[in-house]
């Protein structure tokens, strides 16, 4: 019979020592085991009874009745900073949302100050806990009076659809929940803030903007200057500042938030991870990409359509991605048109056994056409080899990437024409800008929405220097170091990868591929770890 797993439940408790860990701008509280125990009033016994916020607050360790030892069960909470860590003396005020007619009929308007989201949650009975953030939402008590607060939205780096639902709803939800009035719009990305005026932010303003593409506000690359931008903040009498870009963005937030705290400043610094490539960390998933796959499939579509209408017709289609070739990925899976995906993580050869030019022939024997998605960032050593360039870099310090698609279609019309006398119709598209210059789709739309409310209940909770983004579908205050640390990439280890796979029949490359080699010597436990802890 299988075992009962050993609930974390008790009905005596007392304080352990609370082992403290703390990163850029991050908390982490580590809670020892509960173990053994079962009881339904769990939450309010244990620690989740303690404001973990508090600085003063201790874990609590609870025990069974029979009062046997209990080990550390590994509970981990990566918490974000809070205006009182540095204003101790800081009043907090009712929230106005309890006169909220939205949440009038509500059961709990406000989220517990014990709440937290798990990171991982496909797990073995004898994990750790793990690591876990806090539940974003609502509070009971919020650290500014609403005709005090002095907000800002700010855009940065690419575009992606749905920022301006996101801009719409912070303006929305600031005004609608919360009575705040005034609103500024920062334009033209970090560089605005010392060098343009602002804009003033209505419902009225900005109540169409969620059927445009691109942002109201623009953008830009760069002119990240700190001191510039507080000493902005500082002179405008800004108190809240919400910040939408990518992981450049989030680093530049990041380093806003620790002036102010330098500074000593009333200021909540909120991020709101936007990237169309996918690749920011600890978030399920970044707002705009699925519309930006959807788009992607007509693309696709096109280039299906032209190539199955000739002889030997071979369609490409460049996908954005710089790292990360989760659009690709995607849009390849949803499409079921597509013979090959190609992107940046998995390296590809094209000569020889099991390589490109073996495969598309093939392809073209069996069904007369062939289509590939290639990422952008996809064989950039290739390119760079037979390229004289210059390595160059946009304004933010990005690498430029070249031009593999046009790369791509030369090789293989050279080796069919050429090498094989063979003619072929070659189709190639690239709808780069196409797949993000729109506006976001429905369910963007509501995950934009989600966003942009969990950062305002977050700024006026008191919470800085956060990031906030669905850890398995629920929405949590994430420190912004964790989404900047690393980058989320295609993990060629992961089943998703291998779905694909299945689902194209495409080579995996692994032949005369050192990504074999690196998979079977140092890959084994990574390979393990993902089949237990892998959550797609
Ligand atoms: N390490 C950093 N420290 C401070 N600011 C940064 C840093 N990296 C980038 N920034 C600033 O963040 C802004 C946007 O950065 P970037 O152009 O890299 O786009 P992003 O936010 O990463 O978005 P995306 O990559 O999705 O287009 C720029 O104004 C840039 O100056
Ligand atoms: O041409 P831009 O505006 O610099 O943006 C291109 C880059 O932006 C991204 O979409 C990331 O935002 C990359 O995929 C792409 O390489
Ligand atoms: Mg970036």
């Amino acid at each position: 019979m299988e075992s009962a797993i050993s609930s974390p439940l008790s009905t005596s408790s007392h304080l352990l020592p609370s082992p403290y860990r703390s990163s850029l701008g991050s908390r982490s509280q580590s809670f020892p085991s509960l173990q053994n125990l079962r009881h339904p009033s769990f939450k309010s016994r244990c620690f989740f009874g303690v404001p973990f916020r508090s600085r003063q607050t201790q874990p609590i360790r609870c025990q069974s009745s029979n009062q046997q030892p209990a080990k550390d069960d590994g509970f981990v909470i990566e918490d974000v900073p809070h205006l009182t860590d540095f204003l101790s003396n800081l009043p907090s005020y009712p929230n106005p949302l309890k006169q909220s007619q939205a949440y009038a009929v509500v059961k709990q308007t406000f989220v517990s100050t014990d709440d937290v989201v798990a990171q991982k949650v496909v797990v073995q009975k004898d994990d750790p806990r793990g690591v876990h953030f806090r539940r974003a939402g609502p509070r009971e008590k919020v650290y500014f009076k609403s005709d005090e607060v002095r907000a800002c939205i700010v855009t940065c780096g690419g575009l992606c659809p749905g920022i301006n639902t996101v801009i719409r709803e912070i303006v929305c939800g600031l005004n609608y929940m919360y009575g705040v009035e005034d609103i500024l719009g920062i334009e033209g990305g970090y560089r605005g803030f010392y060098s343009k005026n602002t804009l003033r932010l209505t419902p009225k303003v900005v109540n169409d903007i969620h059927k445009r593409g691109g942002t109201f506000l623009r953008t830009s690359r760069g002119g990240h200057d700190t001191n510039k931008i507080v000493d902005n903040i500082q002179d405008r009498g800004i108190n809240q500042v919400y910040i939408i870009g990518g992981d450049g963005t989030q680093k530049g937030a990041a380093l806003i938030y620790k002036e102010v705290e330098k500074r000593g400043l009333q200021v909540a610094v909120a991020g709101i991870p936007k990237t169309i490539d996918n690749d920011i960390a600890v978030i399920d998933k970044s707002f705009g990409f699925d519309t930006a796959v959807e788009e992607a499939q007509r693309a696709i579509n096109a280039a299906h359509v032209e190539v199955e209408s000739v002889e030997n017709g071979v369609g490409i289609v460049k996908l954005m991605g710089r790292y990360s070739g989760f659009i690709a990925l995607y849009a390849t899976l949803a499409s079921r048109d597509v013979d090959c995906c190609l992107v940046p993580e998995s390296p590809f050869y094209l000569e020889g056994r099991g390589g490109l030019f073996e495969f598309v022939e093939e392809r073209l024997k069996e069904n007369g056409h062939v289509v590939i998605v290639l990422a952008e960032g996809a064989g950039q050593e290739y390119v760079a080899q037979e390229m004289q360039v210059v390595d160059g870099k946009d304004a933010s310090g990005n690498k430029l990437l070249l031009d593999v698609g046009l790369w791509l279609t030369e090789k293989i019309k050279d080796h069919f024409t050429k090498v094989q006398k063979m003619a072929i119709n070659m189709k190639y598209i690239d709808p780069t800008y196409m797949i993000r210059a729109i506006p976001s789709n429905a369910s963007d739309n509501i995950y934009c929405t989600l966003l942009a409310q969990s950062a305002v209940h977050g700024a006026m909770a008191g919470f800085s220097g956060f990031t906030v983004g669905p850890v398995n579908s629920r929405h949590a205050y994430i420190p912004i170091s964790r989404v900047t640390e690393t980058q989320n990439t295609v993990n060629l280890t992961d089943r998703m990868w291998a779905r694909l796979l299945a689902s194209t029949n495409q080579p995996s490359f692994l032949e005369g591929n050192a990504l074999h080699e690196r998979v079977d010597k140092e890959d084994v436990d990574v390979i393990n770890h993902n089949m237990r802890a892998t959550s797609i």
